[in-house]
C-alpha cells in the first residue's frame, strides 16, 4: 500500500508513550476499541494493513490534534483461556493531521518537513550534533549509533532531532506531545538541542535514571565522577565485548553460537533480567585464552638446572620429570602424559610442578580439590540456575589467560562422591585425551580445548584414588627425606627462604648445624620440611626481634649498637627460643627403653610419612584366650591370631613354652589412632615369642613383613618411609622381608650404609636378627 497526502487508515489509540518518526515502540493493547482496530483491521484473516495512525489520548474526551503515521512492524497474539491478547511493535514514519476520527480508522493528512538546513543557526546545529553524539556513546544499540550518524552526514537535522528526543527517558508525555505537535523544523531542533543542553538531561544521557541521587541532581560533580566511574557505560561495554570477540578466532561452530548470543543481547533491552546473564556469560566467552598460548622452551640443560636449584635430593624424581620433559620436546604435544606426584605432606610436590612449569616456560597454575563433592565444582552449573558459574578448570583457563599452561590437580585424593554427581567422573573426562580437546562445562556450554593443557596431579595417599582415575596417570611417588637431606634443605633453600620473607639480611644470622639437626630430631615429627620450615620462621622472629629491639634503643643509626652481628643461633639457643613455643616431640623410642620381654618396634605408613609403632604383649594365667586393644583393624587382629598359631606349631621345635595356658593382651599404643594392615606380623611374632622366652628383644631394632602361617615373610610397602622412620627415631637396625630387596636398593647410599638393614625370608630369620645381642645393645 503506498502513503497519499490523504488518506484513512486504522487507528490506535494511546495515553502514555509518543511515537516519534524514525523511533519504534511496542505497544501493548489492553483497550477494547484498540483491540477492535487489531481484529477488524490488523489481525491475521482481517485485512492485512501495513501502517496504522498513532493517536493520542490527552484528557478523557480529547484526542491531540497530530497523530504519528507508523509502520507495524511486528504484531505479537497471545490466546489465553479462549481470550486474544495483542501486543503491536511500530516505527513511526510521518507527523499526521488528524481530520477526522472514527474509530477503527481516521483520516489523516501527512505532514512532510520542508526544506532543511540552510536556515538553521550553526551554534544550535552544533550543540545538537555533540549532544547526539553523547547519545549514540551510551545507547546499547549498534543499529541507534549507526543512525544518528548517517543522520549527521545527511544533514537530516529534523529527523535528527526526533530521534534524540525518543531517547530522552526523562521528558513528559506532553513535552514529547507538543514535540510532535510543533510543525517548524527549526522550532523542534531548538526544543531538542534546550533539553539535551539542561544539566538533568545531559545527566540522564550518561547515567540510568535510577541512579541519580535524589535531591542530588548534577550539583555535585564529584558524585556524578563516582557514579559514571561505578556504572560502566552499557554501550562501550557491549561495543568492547564485540571488539573483543571478533578478534577471537572461534571454531565454525562455536563462532555461531557466540555471536548469534550477542545478537541476542543487542536486541535486548538492558533492563531485562536475562541481559546481565548472557552479557556475563560473554564476558566468559571473550575473556578465555582461544588462541593464546605461550611457546614452549625446553631445554633439558635448562630444566635440569632449575630442578637442581630449586629442589634438593630427591633425585630419582628429577630424573623421572627429565625424562617427562625430553618426551614433551620430542612430542612437541602433552598430550595424554599426566604425572601424578604421591607421597606425604611437604616433600615438595607442589613446588617441583612450579618448576616443571617453570623450565617448560608455561604458566603455572594450581586448582586446589581437596574436599570437592560436587561435580559442578568442576564442570560448572548450567547458566539456567540462578548464581551459576563456570567451573573451576574454565576459571583457571580464564585467570592464566593462556591456552596451555601447566595445572597442578592438588589432592586429587581428597574428591569425595555426593548427591552432586561425582567430581573424580569429571576428571576422567577431563584427564581423557581423546575426550579433552571438546571439554564441556556445563556453563560455557560450548566446547574447549583442554588438550594443550599439561596437568599434575598430587595426591597423600594413592589407594584412595579411583581406581579409572589411577590408570590415567603416571605415578610418581615421592618418600620423606632423611636427616641428612633435611638438614641440606634448610641450610640451601628454607632458611634463606624465611630470611626474605622476614626481611632480615643473610650477613645478620648464622644458624649452625647441629641447631639445625636438634630442631629437625627434636621440634619436627615428619617426613618432608614443612613443619621444620615453620621452625625456621619461628628462629627469624626471633631474630628480628633482636634486631628492632637494638634498633630502637638508638633509631638514628644505621649500625646496629651493642649487637654482635651476625647472631649465632647455637643448639641451647634453640631449645631456648623453640621450647616456650612450640611442645617438644616425644620420644617414644627412647621412653620405651629398655625393652621387656613381649615389647617389640615394628614400622607403619601413614599419609604423614613412615612411624615407629612399638607393640605390646602380655601374659596372665588364663585359657589362651587373646584380648587386643589399640584401636586394631580386623587384618590387624588375624595378624595376631597367624602369629599366634605359627608360634604355637612351633614352639616344640624352639624348646618354648607355648602361650595355650595363658591369656594374652596385645596392646598398640597410640590408642585413639586406628591401625591396619599386615605388615605388623613379623612384629607380633618376635612380641609373642619374646613373651614366651621371657627375653627382650633388640631396643634399637625395628621389623615388618608379613607373615603367614608357614613361617614364611612376605613383602610389604612404604619399605623408604620406614626405614626412614627408624632413622628418625635413632633405631640402627630394621628387618626387612628380602622380598623388598629392590625397594631397600633404592634407598639412598648413605643412609644405606648408617643403618644395618637385614633382609629376612622366614620368621626365625627375623626373630634371631630381633634378638642377636649387638655390643652396643648388650649395655641397655
Ligand atoms: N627437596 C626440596 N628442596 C627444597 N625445598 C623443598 C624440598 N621439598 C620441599 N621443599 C619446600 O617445602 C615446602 C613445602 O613443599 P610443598 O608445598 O611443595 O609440599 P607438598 O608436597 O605439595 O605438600 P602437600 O601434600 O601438603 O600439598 C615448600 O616451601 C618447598 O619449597
Amino acid at each position: 500500500m503506498k502513503l497519499d497526502e490523504k488518506m484513512e487508515l486504522p487507528v490506535i489509540v494511546v495515553a502514555s508513550g509518543v511515537l516519534l518518526p524514525g523511533a519504534s515502540l511496542k505497544i501493548p493493547i489492553k483497550s477494547k476499541l484498540n483491540i477492535r482496530t487489531i481484529e477488524t483491521h490488523l489481525a491475521r484473516g482481517a485485512q492485512s494493513n501495513h501502517y496504522v495512525v498513532i493517536a493520542y489520548k490527552v484528557s478523557t474526551d480529547k484526542i491531540y490534534e497530530i497523530g504519528t503515521i507508523a509502520y507495524i512492524d511486528k504484531l505479537f497474539g497471545m490466546t489465553f483461556n479462549s481470550t486474544t491478547s495483542y501486543s503491536l511493535d511500530v516505527v513511526g514514519l510521518y507527523r499526521a493531521n488528524i481530520e477526522k476520527l472514527s474509530i477503527p480508522t481516521c483520516l489523516v493528512t501527512k505532514i512532510e518537513d520542508g526544506k532543511e538546513e540552510a536556515s538553521f543557526d550553526h551554534k544550535t546545529i552544533e550543540s545538537l550534533i555533540s549532544g547526539s553524539k553523547i547519545l549514540a556513546q551510551n545507547s546499547n544499540s549498534t543499529n541507534f549509533s549507526q543512525e544518528i550518524h548517517d543522520l549527521i552526514d545527511e544533514h537530516e537535522y529534523g529527523k535528527l532531532a526526533d530521534l534524540c528526543v525518543s531517547q530522552m527517558k526523562n521528558l513528559g508525555f506532553m513535552q514529547v506531545l507538543e514535540f510532535l505537535g510543533t510543525r517548524d523544523v527549526e522550532k523542534r531542533i531548538e526544543m531538542c538541542e534546550k533539553w539535551m543542553n539542561s544539566e538533568s538531561n545531559t545527566l540522564r544521557l550518561k547515567m540510568p535514571n535510577s541512579l541519580i541521587p535524589v535531591g542530588q541532581k548534577a550539583q555535585n560533580p564529584a558524585a556524578q565522577k563516582i557514579n559514571k566511574r561505578k556504572i560502566p557505560n552499557a554501550k562501550n561495554q557491549v561495543e568492547q565485548l564485540e571488539e573483543k570477540l571478533n578478534k577471537i578466532e572461534f571454531s565454525e561452530d562455536v563462532s555461531d553460537r557466540v555471536f548469534s548470543e550477542l545478537h541476542r543481547l543487542k536486541s535486548m533491552n538492558s533492563q531485562q533480567s536475562e541481559y546481565n546473564i548472557l552479557m556475563n556469560w560473554l564476558e566468559l566467552v571473550a575473556s578465555l585464552p582461544w588462541n593464546t598460548s605461550t611457546v614452549d622452551d625446553i631445554e633439558i640443560g635448562k630444566a635440569r638446572n632449575i630442578l637442581a636449584d630449586s629442589h634438593e635430593a630427591m633425585d630419582d624424581v628429577k630424573q623421572r620429570v627429565l625424562e617427562h620433559l625430553a618426551v614433551c620436546k620430542m612430542n612437541q604435544s602433552v598430550k595424554g602424559m599426566i604425572l601424578c606426584f604421591t607421597g606425604p605432606p611437604g616433600i615438595g610436590k607442589t613446588s617441583i610442578a612450579k618448576a616443571i612449569a617453570e623450565s617448560m616456560g608455561r604458566k603455572f597454575q594450581r586448582i586446589s580439590l581437596g574436599g570437592i563433592r560436587d561435580e559442578s565444582d568442576i564442570r560448572g552449573h548450567r547458566r539456567t540456575y540462578v548464581a551459576a558459574m563456570p567451573g573451576r578448570i574454565i576459571e583457571a583457563l580464564k585467570h592464566c589467560k593462556t591456552n596451555n599452561p601447566v595445572f597442578l590437580l592438588d589432592e586429587v585424593d581428597k574428591l569425595y562422591s555426593g548427591n552432586q554427581g561425582s567430581p573424580s567422573a569429571a576428571l576422567l573426562e577431563l584427564l581423557d585425551p581423546e575426550q579433552n580437546s571438546t571439554f564441556h562445562d556445563h556453563y560455557l556450554n560450548i566446547p574447549f580445548d583442554v588438550s594443550k593443557i599439561m596437568f599434575i596431579a598430587t595426591a597423600n595417599d594413592i589407594d584412595r584414588l579411583e581406581p579409572a582415575l589411577r590408570d590415567r596417570l603416571e605415578i610418581i611417588e615421592m618418600s620423606g627425606y632423611s636427616l641428612k637431606e633435611k638438614v641440606k634443605i634448610c641450610e640451601n633453600h628454607l632458611l634463606s627462604r624465611q630470611l626474605t620473607k622476614h626481611c632480615i639480611s643473610p650477613d645478620y644470622v648464622n644458624l649452625d648445624r647441629k641447631a639445625i639437626t636438634a630442631m629437625i630430631e627434636e621440634y619436627t615429627m615428619e617426613a618432608g620440611v614443612r613443619q621444620l620450615e615453620r621452625q625456621v620462621g619461628a628462629i627469624c622472629r626471633h631474630v628480628a626481634l633482636r634486631l628492632a629491639e637494638a634498633l630502637n634503643s638508638d633509631p638514628g643509626s644505621d649500625v646496629l649498637p651493642d649487637m654482635e652481628l651476625p647472631i649465632r643461633i647455637s643448639e641451647e639457643d634453640i631449645h631456648r627460643i623453640l621450647k616456650i613455643k612450640h611442645m617438644k616431640r616425644v620420644k617414644i623410642v627412647e621412653k620405651m627403653r629398655p625393652l621387656p620381654p613381649g615389647v617389640c618396634f615394628g614400622l607403619s605408613v601413614t599419609t604423614n610419612g613412615g612411624r615407629v609403632m612399638p607393640i605390646e604383649a602380655s601374659k596372665s594365667k588364663g585359657t589362651g584366650k587373646i584380648v587386643t586393644t589399640g584401636h586394631l583393624g580386623k587384618v590387624l587382629n588375624e595378624s595376631i591370631l597367624v602369629a599366634k598359631g605359627w608360634l604355637g606349631a612351633n614352639a616344640e621345635r624352639f624348646g618354648l613354652k607355648t602361650l595355650e595356658e595363658n591369656d594374652i593382651h596385645v596392646h598398640l599404643p597410640a590408642g585413639s589412632i586406628n591401625k591396619d594392615g599386615p605388615s605388623a606380623g613379623t612384629g607380633l611374632a618376635c612380641a609373642l615369642v619374646s613373651l614366651a622366652m621371657g627375653v627382650p628383644l633388640r631396643s634399637d631394632a625395628a621389623v615388618t613383613g608379613e607373615i603367614s602361617l608357614t613361617g614364611h615373610v612376605l613383602p610389604i610397602g612404604g619399605v623408604k618411609e620406614k626405614v626412614l622412620a627408624a632413622q628418625r627415631e635413632g633405631l640402627r637396625r630394621v628387618v626387612l622381608p628380602r622380598s623388598n630387596e629392590e625397594d631397600y636398593l633404592k634407598i639412598d647410599e648413605d643412609i644405606r650404609q648408617e643403618m644395618d638393614i637385614v633382609l629376612a625370608d622366614t620368621v626365625e630369620e627375623v626373630i634371631d636378627a630381633m634378638m642377636e645381642k649387638s655390643g652396643v645393645m648388650a649395655k641397655l
